[in-house]
């Protein structure tokens, strides 16, 4: 069988780290076929919309999606419905691809490109799960309205809904609790139940769930602490469940620790084994272009294409190999140089990949 994998590499940065990892998923000669569209302020400047339905129709027909980034500061002051933004969290939402798996793993090799004392990190493996498609990002009502009541009565305000039904904290659980059994079966739960009932909430079923699960042992910690505890200990930690804003908070947080956040790939998947993969990162507007940004988290992404959504987890390997050994030749783009390195281009690190696969 030929696998389709929609290739949308979107803005900024987007393209020149795909075309990275679509050279590497070509190199392996496996039978999948590629189909590229386009997405993000790209496709608004093309289409007219972010999301053209043409592009969603393709990545819903696909095995899987390989995606870059979207976003520009100069699409900023369109109304929100045309902003680059939309257009990954709407192939998330009519995909339902609700679960997000964001491995933080330190490289040996990079334990000095790490903003934490290599003593703190070194060894580093940790999976944050973070919900993907509620929670405030997606809680309706939203906008701005006049205040009807407390101290701000008759002013504007803006204001957005956190919620959370008992199906999405249910099915995000059983993910992170089945990841935690494949690991060393310890799992955090992240939320802020001291405050907010939407955390009360996902709290309470999280304990719920772990009945099943007597083999997983559950803890659950505030997000603040959460957010202080991944810089002073993160080796504690196994793998954290949490919600989508806090999990977008704390997964850029984690990729510090793994030297950048060039190097944090993501699967998003959904209930039908359909699985987007994109680097944890951003469009970076302010390197895009120069043939400066890391590939890494984008090839990164792409062996986890293999392993979730084709089950070629030898070709994922592969990959994955091939990675270390760049690295392990002192190869490092910008964001991971160091004294004593030798600096690399996107294109040089995708060609030396490349080379290392052969
Ligand atoms: N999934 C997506 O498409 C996402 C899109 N965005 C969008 O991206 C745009 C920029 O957002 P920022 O907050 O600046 O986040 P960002 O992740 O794009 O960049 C943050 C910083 O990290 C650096 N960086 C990011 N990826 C890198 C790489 N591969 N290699 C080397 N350095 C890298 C950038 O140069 C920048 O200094 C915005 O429009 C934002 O909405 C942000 C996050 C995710
Ligand atoms: C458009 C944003 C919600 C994307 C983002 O920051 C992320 O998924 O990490
Ligand atoms: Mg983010």
């Amino acid at each position: 069988m030929t696998y389709k994998i929609a290739v949308l590499p979107g803005d900024g940065i987007g393209k020149e780290i795909v075309d990275q990892a679509v050279r590497v998923l070509t190199a392996l000669k496996l039978d999948i076929a590629l189909e590229e569209a386009p997405v993000g302020g790209a496709a608004y400047d093309q289409l007219g919309h972010p999301l053209p339905p043409s592009t969603l129709e393709l990545a819903k027909n696909s095995n899987a999606i390989l995606f870059g980034a979207v976003g520009d500061w100069k699409y900023d002051s369109l109304p929100r419905e045309h902003r680059p933004e939309q257009a990954i969290l709407g192939l998330r939402k009519n995909m339902g691809l609700f679960a997000n798996l964001r491995p933080a793993i330190l490289y040996p090799q990079l334990a000095n490109a790490s903003s934490l004392k290599p003593e703190v990190v070194s060894g580093l493996d940790i999976l944050i799960v973070r919900e993907l498609t509620g929670d405030i990002y997606f809680g309706t009502p939203r906008g701005v309205r006049t205040a009807e009541d407390g101290a701000f009565k008759g002013e504007q305000e803006g204001f957005d809904t956190m919620r959370y039904a008992e199906t999405e904290v249910r099915r995000i659980a059983r993910i992170a609790f089945e990841a935690a059994r494949k690991r060393n079966g310890k799992l955090c739960s992240v939320d802020k139940a001291n405050v907010l009932e939407t955390s009360q909430f996902w709290r309470d079923i999280m304990i719920d769930v772990s009945k099943q699960y007597p083999d997983v042992a559950l803890t659950h910690m505030y997000v603040d602490n959460a957010a202080m505890q991944l810089v002073r200990a993160p080796k504690e930690f196994d793998v954290i469940v949490t919600g989508n804003l806090f999990g977008d908070i704390l997964s850029d947080e984690a990729a510090m620790l793994t030297g950048s956040i060039g190097m944090l790939p993501s699967a998003s998947l959904n209930a039908s084994n359909q699985g987007l993969y994109e680097p944890s990162h951003g469009s970076a507007p302010d390197i895009a272009g120069k043939n400066i940004a890391n590939p890494l988290a984008t090839i990164l992404s792409a062996a986890m294409l293999l392993r979730y959504s084709l089950n070629e987890s030898a070709a994922a390997d592969k990959i994955e190999e091939a990675v270390r050994q760049v690295l392990a030749q002192g190869l490092r783009t910008a964001d991971i140089y160091e004294e004593g390195t030798e600096k690399v281009s996107t294109s040089q690190m995708g060609d030396a990949v490349l080379k290392a696969l052969s």
